[in-house]
């Protein structure tokens, strides 16, 4: 006998966007959808249901590039562009962190984004051992990685820097039952010496292990790189060997067509992240033209201190809306098109089987309450999802085949005491960083 968790009486979101009424039938053996369609529920007798009437059901969102522990940081710095933000405030804080306070953060974010409907985010930060623990306790899925910063490091420091990172990936990659997976993850173009980052990336080739980057954020970054280099970022990018399918990139803003068209052939993934590029003033990605180019185009947070929340409903209505902008056309990046990107997309770009409601795929589902007024009517239930719905419409979320999140009580983790510890962490940490 399958162990199955039933999720009942809803209108469920196709992978084609289309909208049907069905219910959802979990194998929480497996942690996969073992069926979906209008009158399954009458072949199962289930462990555990959902009721989902009134509701979508929805993938769980992915939020494919964050650093969740900077939730501790949210609102310790704002307006400024990235580069003085980073150097001025973050770098100095973050160099107080102790591994406690990644743990405290990443439980916060981690909270927060299952309140929202996200099931499996994509995470660089420091003392992964400690996301890794956030993540196996709260139930979601990870991929995670260290973040390599070479510059202003001796060499000694450096090489250790590119080698934490590769043991990261290979002792974290399938922890907390299979639900976390690794990446190699250096900084970026411009912070990681030449040398190093062939070297890290050769290995991390050698071994199959993905690669997560930041790249062509803000016109800043850009240029050094093609004066220095006489290329654009990405032409250097796959000379290093960076652009294989299964590696992802933050960012994205200043990609010329040439790069998309790189971009494009070598299979790697973009995740854009609207927000954070709006609020450090880093530019607007042209993501409708790499979604015509054939680009995977996922959608992330990046960190709360530079968004300042992880609600990807949030995002992708700012995707779509920047979009417009960046486009100078109305029917640049439709709703469908920020849906597909912030579930099947951003799954796609991190590796993990989800994102889509299908049998086979993983478990991982939101369930959207649509009775609130800023909900009604219906006349589109993906326009909604894309231009009306917030995080806190979410009423279950499951990842895996588990419950988190039950009629909005998180059930995995104690979410006052969350709360309480992650702002005795940070008031710590800014003290100790002033
Ligand atoms: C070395 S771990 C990751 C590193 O990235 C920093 N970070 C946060 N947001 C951004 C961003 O938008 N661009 C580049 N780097 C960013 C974070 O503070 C960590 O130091
Ligand atoms: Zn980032």
């Amino acid at each position: 006998m399958t162990n199955t968790l039933l999720v009942a009486g809803g209108r469920v979101l196709r992978p084609d966007m289309t909208v049907e009424r069905a219910d959802v039938v979990a194998d929480r053996d497996t942690g996969e959808i073992e069926a979906v369609g209008p009158n399954v529920a009458e072949e199962y007798d289930p462990d555990e249901t959902l009721d989902a009437e009134g509701c979508l059901v929805m993938p769980g969102l992915v939020n494919a590039h964050t650093h969740v522990a900077m939730t501790l940081l949210r609102g310790y710095a704002d307006d400024k562009p990235l580069d003085p933000w980073l150097r001025e405030d973050i770098w100095p804080a973050e160099a107080a962190l102790e591994p406690e306070d990644v743990r405290a953060g990443a439980k916060l974010g981690i909270v927060e984004m299952i309140r929202s409907g996200t099931t499996a985010f994509a995470d660089m930060y420091f003392d992964v051992d400690e996301v890794v623990a956030a993540v196996e306790e709260a139930g979601v899925r990870a991929r995670v990685g260290h973040g390599v910063v070479t510059v202003a490091k001796d060499d000694e420091e450096a090489a250790a820097d590119v080698e934490e990172s590769l043991r990261v990936a290979r002792e974290f990659d399938g922890a907390a039952d299979g639900r976390v997976s690794t990446a190699f993850m250096p900084h970026s173009l411009t912070t990681v010496g030449e040398g190093l980052l062939r070297e890290g990336v050769e290995t991390a080739r050698e071994e199959g292990i993905p690669v997560h980057f930041h790249a062509n954020e803000t016109r800043d970054e850009v240029v050094p790189i093609v004066e220095e280099r006489g290329e654009r970022p990405l032409s250097y990018a796959d000379d290093v060997g960076m652009l294989e399918e299964s590696n992802f990139l933050a960012h994205g803003v200043h990609t010329d067509d040439e790069e998309i068209e790189l971009l494009a052939d070598r299979g790697a993934a973009v995740v854009h992240c609207p927000a954070s590029n709006m609020k450090l003033n880093s530019g607007i990605a042209p993501i409708q033209k790499m979604l015509d180019a054939g680009v995977t185009v996922g959608i992330g947070t990046d960190g709360a201190a530079s968004n300042n929340d992880l609600d990807m409903f949030d995002e992708l209505r700012d995707a779509a809306m920047i979009g417009k902008l960046g486009a100078d056309d109305a029917a640049a990046v439709p709703a469908a098109a920020a849906v597909k990107a912030a579930t099947a997309g951003s799954a796609a770009a991190i590796g993990v089987d989800a994102g889509r409601i299908e049998v086979g795929a993983a478990a991982d589902v939101a369930v959207v309450e649509f009775d609130a007024p800023h909900l009604a009517p219906t006349h589109d239930y993906v326009s909604h999802l894309a231009y009306a719905a917030r995080g806190s419409d979410v009423r279950h979320t499951v990842c895996d085949g588990r419950v988190l999140m039950r009629d909005r009580e998180v059930l995995t983790l104690d979410e006052e005491r969350v709360v309480a510890e992650a702002r005795e962490r940070a008031a710590s940490l800014v003290e100790r960083a002033e």
